[in-house]
């Protein structure tokens, strides 16, 4: 949960987004009263229901990239679903609740990770106790302790011998990795650890360096902390307080009655999904979750249907309405330069690695983003989405050969996008298979 006021989220939101302001105001908004929510004394706490929005705006200009970003600003458990994967063929009243145990999942590993990081500093400290103990003895002193800490910390002990108690880990079936788990006792877990828990654990005295020692009992430690149950009920409360579901493709299910040949199932999905807006409550392997506090977030372009097409009480449940604008050339350009994660930067950071240095002047920044908007206009507007192609088709000479150029450096200029790009944006039938 995070306490940024509306202004400072969008302030946030402005390092990755360009432009978009509604679109901004309205999700920051809709964080905050999640944390005013927070405030209330129980009765009225329970009374207040998110108000869920509705992002209208044609594809590539930010709508799942803003919801995205508020997640992550508010470590939110998040799941993005399509509406019309519903009335795929083979519908027969998909589990629109599976979307909930997807959050469940998804909440999952994000408190995981996030606990992780938590438990290794403490872990960190509860092992240094262990050591300080090994080595001033039982009962000692807080003095005497504290001389041990400082001497540890500074390392003068790395190399002191003590002798430790420690769980048991010798098993014949040894250690396997778990991965994404670096750090933690160098990724091992040893199987010994998991049947001695489940069987009582073993316990042995064994000799070894400070500095060995650390890795042992940092490991020991966090594994006394990391309780699966423990993030299984902090992975449902944070779905059921925090969770943000995005709906994609909400107008693709919104077909009007009078459309001849419109899919009845399309209202199916929106009766389907209903429930879940209203606030219900949806088994999970982990356990019930209620639904009543998600908020939800559904998009689509609306390009024919319209939102009043949208059941009525689906409308109700979706009262905040944001636009979200198409992108110009001029977007092109500060989305390539000013974000955090521009494109520019990505590539040169890419090339880096290679030792060819790559620098980007204003014309040339300028023919990309004139190729992006063009080749929108007369292809299929993609939105930002385009700037992807384009620059991977200008970089793609560079790219392959980078392992042979290290120590060049290259200016991309309008020169430079001309030589790379020009002969195929020349020809809309090239541009539409290759950028
Ligand atoms: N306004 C913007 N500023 C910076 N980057 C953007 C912007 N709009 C889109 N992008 C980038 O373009 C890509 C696609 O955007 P996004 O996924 O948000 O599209 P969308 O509007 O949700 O479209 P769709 O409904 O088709 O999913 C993302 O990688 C995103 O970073």
């Amino acid at each position: 949960m995070t306490d940024l006021t509306p202004r400072e989220i969008v302030s946030e939101l402005d390092r990755f987004i360009i432009g978009q302001k509604d679109a901004k105001r309205a999700v920051a908004v809709a964080l905050r009263n999640r944390w005013r929510r927070k405030q209330l004394g129980d009765d009225l706490r329970e009374e207040v229901y998110p108000k869920n929005i509705l992002m209208i705006g044609p594809t590539g200009v930010g709508k799942t990239e803003i919801s995205r970003r508020l997640a992550k600003l508010a470590r939110a458990p998040f799941i993005k679903v399509e509406a019309t994967k519903y009335t795929e063929v083979g519908y027969v009243g998909r589990d629109v609740e599976q979307i909930i145990r997807d959050l469940v999942d998804a909440a999952q590993v994000m408190v995981r990770e996030g606990m992780r990081d938590e438990v290794r500093a403490k872990a960190h400290s509860a092992a240094e106790e262990r050591v300080i103990e090994a080595l001033a003895g039982e009962g000692a002193r807080e003095q005497t302790r504290e001389m041990f800490r400082r001497k540890l910390r500074s390392g003068e002990l790395d190399d002191t011998m003590i002798e430790l108690e420690v769980a048991d880990t010798s098993t014949p079936m040894g250690g396997f990795e778990i991965p994404g788990q670096p750090g933690m006792g160098g990724g091992m877990m040893n199987l010994g650890d998991l049947f001695g828990k489940a069987f009582g654990q073993r316990r042995v005295r064994r000799r070894m360096t400070v500095a060995a020692s650390y890795d042992l009992l940092i490991e020991e430690e966090a594994d006394k902390l990391l309780d699966a149950e423990m993030v299984t009920k902090e992975a449902l409360r944070a779905v059921e307080q925090n969770g943000i579901v995005f709906i994609d493709e909400i107008d693709k299910v919104a077909a009007r009655q009078d459309v001849r040949g419109g899919d009845v199932s399309r209202e199916g999905v929106q009766r389907d999904l209903l429930p879940l807006i209203e606030g219900t409550t949806v088994s999970t392997k982990y356990g019930p979750v209620k639904t009543d506090h998600i908020l939800f977030i559904a998009s689509g372009a609306f390009h024919i249907a319209k939102p009043s097409d949208l059941l009525p009480e689906l409308q109700g449940r979706l009262p905040i309405r944001v636009n979200l604008r198409p992108l110009t050339e001029a977007d092109f350009v500060r989305i390539l330069t000013e974000t955090d994660n521009a494109l520019t930067r990505q590539y040169s950071a890419l090339m880096a690695t290679e030792e060819v240095q790559v620098s980007f002047t204003e014309d040339g920044i300028a023919a990309l983003a004139k190729i992006a908007a063009d080749v929108n206009q007369t292809v299929e507007n993609i939105g930002a989405r385009r700037l992807y192609t384009v620059m991977e088709r200008v970089f793609e000479e560079l790219s392959f050969t980078a392992p042979d150029r290290g120590g060049e450096a290259v200016v991309v200029d309008a020169a430079f996008v001309e030589t790379n790009l020009g002969e195929l944006t020349r020809s809309a039938d090239l541009s539409r298979y290759v950028l």
